[in-house]
């Protein structure tokens, strides 16, 4: 069994915070911290350049891939990292595509973060030749997916909702019709229990600097089914992604599996920030964090719904169907999260009327629901947020 009690204590949170955005940047785990430093004075100050081979700073990326494919449920050998996780999405449609060649869409849903669409449609753009990127509601996937569609790109669990969708299920639909799959897991790695291999799934995303705590601007991963490693083209081809990367060849030749889709210089300090934050998660099953996630979500809404009757619950009530957070929905929804803020509960908000609330248990126990859910119960009863400060609109939301 994990223990969670053990898992908090390695994390550095302010006193008095009641930290609700872990499902957007997860906080600094204290190892974290040294372990930069090190990284710093010991391997960059003292090893320099030959960094790269004596502290394995080039063998990062796919080390930290396998400690991150237990995570998800992929083979060890199927992730690595680097990049940012938009970057990752293009590659990995520009990729399927090809694959597929005789199919022009991409299906995705209006659930999808921004990003992933904002790619897409440059892409089509780029590719021209009938290419499209088809977008339904986030109900209508399956049924969407027809002959026509090359590649689904999904995002499994909804940025603003939580809803979460059927990973098997939608794989297998599109299998069945002869497209590839794509799935965005950036609220879904740490979150939620993942099954890449027994799903089947073809291609995968993600970003490490939410629920896995790798700080802000931490490398995305991206993971490739073995049986498309040696035959999917990595699309941007940089040198890292060659075979013989330090043989300076003219020519292009994909490196062997997953570090086909390494492309360039590796982030050493953010690789090592997020070394040492996965240390925390080799202390858990991700059953147990699955199961801790439920009753959590599950107390909130609770809590929430009985004392807050204003407020409306934008998360599906299953808890199979959902993620590792809470959204409720009020048209004064930003003005709401600046007062919670302000009292040292932190959630965020997200356009136009989305209160978000990440709970992690790997840091959050059911006495910070609790507390949360009273000091809401207390805003929102008393009108608190109704202060003009509270409506100013941050750069960041
Ligand atoms: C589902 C999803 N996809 C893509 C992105 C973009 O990630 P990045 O800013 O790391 O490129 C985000 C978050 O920003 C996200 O939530
Ligand atoms: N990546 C972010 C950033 O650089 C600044 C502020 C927020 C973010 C986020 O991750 C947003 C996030 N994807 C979301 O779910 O809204």
């Amino acid at each position: 069994m994990t223990d969670f009690a053990a898992t908090r204590a390695l994390f550095q949170i302010p006193d008095g915070m009641i930290y609700l955005d872990g499902n957007s940047l997860g906080p600094l785990p204290r190892a974290a911290a040294d372990r930069v430093a090190r990284t710093v004075t010991e391997e960059w100050g003292r090893m320099l350049i030959t960094g790269w081979n004596r502290a394995g700073w080039m063998d990062m990326p796919a080390r930290i891939g396998d400690r991150v494919a237990r995570l998800i449920g992929a083979q060890p050998g199927t992730v690595v990292m680097g990049d940012t996780l938009s970057i990752k999405v293009y590659q990995a449609l520009a990729s399927a595509l090809e694959m597929n060649p005789a199919r022009r869409v991409i299906l995705s849903d209006t659930g999808n973060f921004p990003s992933d669409l904002y790619i897409a449609d440059g892409l089509v753009r780029t590719l021209g030749q009938g290419y499209a990127l088809r977008t339904v509601a986030p109900e209508a996937v399956e049924d969407a997916i027809d002959d026509t569609v090359a590649v689904t790109l999904i995002t499994e669990v909804d940025y603003r909702t939580g809803r979460r969708h059927d990973m098997r299920r939608i794989t297998e639909k599109a299998h069945a019709a002869g497209a590839l799959t794509i799935w965005d897991l950036a609220h879904s790695a740490g979150a939620v229990d993942l099954d890449l291999a027994g799903c089947n799934v073809d291609f995968a995303v993600g970003c490490t600097y939410k629920y896995l705590n790798a700080g802000p601007g931490g490398p995305a991963f991206i993971h490739v089914a073995p049986r498309h490693a040696e035959t999917a083209r990595p699309a941007l081809s940089g040198w890292l992604g060659h075979e013989s990367p330090f043989a300076f060849d003219l020519d292009y030749r994909p490196g062997r599996g997953i570090e086909r889709m390494r492309v360039g210089t590796p982030p050493i300090l953010q690789l090592a920030a997020l070394d040492a934050a996965l240390d925390i998660w080799d202390m858990v099953e991700m059953r147990d964090v699955r199961a801790r996630s439920i009753d959590l979500t599950e107390a909130f809404i609770a809590g929430v719904e009985a004392a807050c009757p204003g407020l409306t619950l934008a998360t599906p009530r299953d808890p199979a169907r959902r993620g590792s957070q809470v959204s409720f929905r009020h048209p004064e929804g930003y003005a709401i999260m600046q007062a919670l803020i302000a009292r040292g509960v932190i959630g965020d908000f997200r356009a136009p009327d989305i209160l978000r609330f990440g709970l992690t248990p790997l840091f959050i126990g059911m006495e910070e629901v609790a507390r949360a859910v009273d000091i809401l119960a207390e805003v929102m009863a008393t009108a608190a947020w109704d202060r003009p400060e509270y409506r100013t609109r941050a750069r960041v939301t």
